[in-house]
């Protein structure tokens, strides 16, 4: 039987936690390096769970892992742990089968954004209860945005009006996100994007500079920065 915490909850929120973290260097997968002596996926499995609204956590870990990931999560929080995938999108894929019959709402959260505020995961769950199908947390961006060709030569400059940057937890009305997982083709780099492809109409929500994703080096850096002054 699938652990659940709020058996009210109507939110199942999955975690792709699979990836090498290449971009961090090498050691351990990203989502199991330490932040402040903890695991990455440790603080984002935490922040999740201290979400009213969130029924059923399910972690995909990379596929070696899943026996310790259990363990590591079992003081944190009732979670299922998979084995993740070769891409992000094989690992949701994988995370969205084990979600049990009950939650309406499905959120996909990166293990990387692990500093990502309980807040954050209700207004996106409550966007979607609200009536959309699909909400996305997002940014302004604040950099000048150039255009370039292969030699690094700047084509033009971007209208950066209407842009946004996206970020994690992307919550979906349960059908909406099985549909666009079971006709997905190559890879994409958000779950919105799938639904995209479908026609589905996509709505933002604002996102909060706490759900950076720990990417580099400096990333990690500044969340450590964070934590260690209560910012
Ligand atoms: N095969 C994969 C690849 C990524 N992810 C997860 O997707 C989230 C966002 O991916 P990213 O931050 O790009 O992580 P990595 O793929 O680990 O980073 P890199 O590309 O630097 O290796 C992370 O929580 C990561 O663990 C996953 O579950 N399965
Ligand atoms: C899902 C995501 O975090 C939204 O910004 C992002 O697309 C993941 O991309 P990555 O290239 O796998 O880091």
């Amino acid at each position: 039987m699938t652990a659940q915490l709020n058996p009210r909850g109507d939110v199942a929120v999955l975690v792709p936690a699979a990836g090498a973290g290449v971009r961090l260097g090498p050691g351990a997968p990203k989502a199991l390096r330490p932040l402040a002596g903890e695991p990455l996926l440790v603080h984002a499995v935490r922040r999740i769970a201290a979400a009213p609204s969130v029924r059923v956590i399910v972690v995909a870990a990379p596929a070696a892992d899943v026996g310790s990931v259990r363990e590591l999560l079992a003081p944190v929080a009732p979670v299922t742990v998979v084995p993740g995938g070769a891409e992000r999108q094989a690992s949701v894929a994988a995370a969205l089968a084990a979600v049990p019959p009950g939650p309406e709402i499905v959120l996909v959260h990166d293990a990387a954004r692990a500093l990502t505020p309980p807040t954050l995961v209700e207004s996106v769950a409550a966007a979607v209860r609200s009536g959309h199908d699909a909400v996305i947390p997002v940014l302004p961006v604040v950099d000048t945005i150039k255009e370039v060709d292969a030699g690094e030569r700047v084509l033009g400059t971007v209208d950066r009006s209407a842009l946004r940057a996206v970020q994690t937890p992307q919550g979906f009305r349960r059908p909406v996100l099985a549909a666009a997982h079971a006709s997905a083709g190559d890879p994409l780099t958000d779950d919105a994007g799938l639904v995209e492809k479908q026609g589905v109409p996509v709505f933002c929500v604002p996102g909060s500079e706490h759900a950076l994703k720990i990417t580099r080096p400096f990333d990690l850096a500044l969340a450590e920065h964070l934590l260690a002054t209560g910012a």
